[in-house]
């Protein structure tokens, strides 16, 4: 289907004054639950993160990609997804490569270390100077949600469990023979999938791409230099007992640039099993997903059979 001029929501996260208990704070957290609840996303105007930072991070991340494959592919991990991700047959166009469990100051080091034997200080100030504030803003919003929900007693055991992947995502527009625009012509970049994780924060090179479906429609979605966008994943929607929703997006792209973006995901930590707490489960709202664990979800959905029914895996693997 054609994707449409609707826009996600905006929400406006710049103000120094959003503290806890103020009126903007109040009116900001009913924002950011109706977006997650009816789109599953929103664009979050944001601009802790300088512009040098930014900029730097996106210059980085193209030297990243120009190093030779077999340079790339030593990124590796036991867990799916968590290491280089590219020559995909049918998804020509995309590469991505994750830095796993980034709350572990080691592990930037060690990525930095694939790259650059000697290690590269700037890369990983970088890196750290472009995820914390966004940890904050991770924190920020869970505790939005959770007020929404009346669990204000359950903020500090969801936020121990954060378990945090970077990842640097790459989709080759250049070697696109050039003309698209004025055809209209798009590309797949990645297909359609819900995110397994809690939330997701998205920044861009100002190629867009990023397109999100509600109800059957394909919204385009535009990241500014001091925007990201933040989708709810699957495990919110499992832990919020279907509250909130977790949207199914996909990447289509022009030719002729190159697309640059960057993934910042929050997950619960291997090994815990994500599950509605009980104020959320009674006659009314019966239990909808069993307890999961995210190695597992992750193994499933990049099976045979998660890859058979991506828009579906997660109730596919959990659903009740
Ligand atoms: O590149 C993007 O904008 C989105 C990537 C994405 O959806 C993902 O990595 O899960
Ligand atoms: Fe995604």
């Amino acid at each position: 289907m054609a994707s449409t001029k609707v826009k996600i929501p905006t929400i406006d996260f710049s103000n120094l004054e959003l503290k806890p208990n103020t009126p903007l704070w109040e009116s900001t957290k009913v924002q950011v639950f109706e977006a997650l609840k009816e789109y599953g996303c929103f664009e979050a105007i944001y601009d802790k993160i300088p512009n040098e930072i930014r900029e730097g991070i996106f210059d980085i991340s193209k030297e990243i990609f120009e190093f030779p494959l077999e340079t790339k592919v030593k990124n590796y991990s036991e867990i799916p997804l968590e290491g280089y991700i590219g020559m995909i047959p049918h998804l020509p166009f995309y590469e991505s490569l994750c830095i796993r469990d980034l709350l572990n100051p080691r592990n930037v080091e060690t990525f930095a270390n694939i790259f650059w034997p000697h290690g590269n200080p700037e890369f990983c100030n970088l890196v750290k100077a472009y995820s914390n504030p966004l940890l904050e803003l991770d924190e920020v919003l869970k505790r939005m949600i959770l007020e929404n929900l009346g669990l204000e007693n359950h903020i500090d055991e969801l936020l121990d469990l954060n378990y945090m992947k970077f990842r640097f995502t790459h989709y080759k527009g250049s070697s696109i023979i050039s003309g698209d625009h004025e055809n209209n012509i798009k590309h797949n970049g990645l297909d359609g999938h819900t995110d397994g994780n809690f939330l997701t924060f998205i920044s861009e090179n100002q190629v867009n791409g990023l397109q999100i479906n509600k109800n059957g429609e394909w919204i385009d979605v535009n990241i500014s230099p001091n925007s990201f966008v933040v989708l709810s994943g699957d495990s919110f929607k499992a832990w919020t007992n279907g509250r909130l929703h977790s949207p199914v997006h996909k990447v289509k792209m022009f030719g002729e640039s190159d697309r640059f973006s960057i993934q910042l995901f929050s997950f619960s930590k291997p090994g815990h099993f994500v599950k509605a707490p009980k104020e959320l489960v009674d006659e009314e709202h019966p239990l909808l997903f069993k307890p999961f664990e995210m190695i597992g979800l992750t193994e499933y959905v990049t099976s045979q059979a998660g890859y058979a029914a991506p828009n579906d895996a997660f109730k596919a693997y959990c659903g009740l």
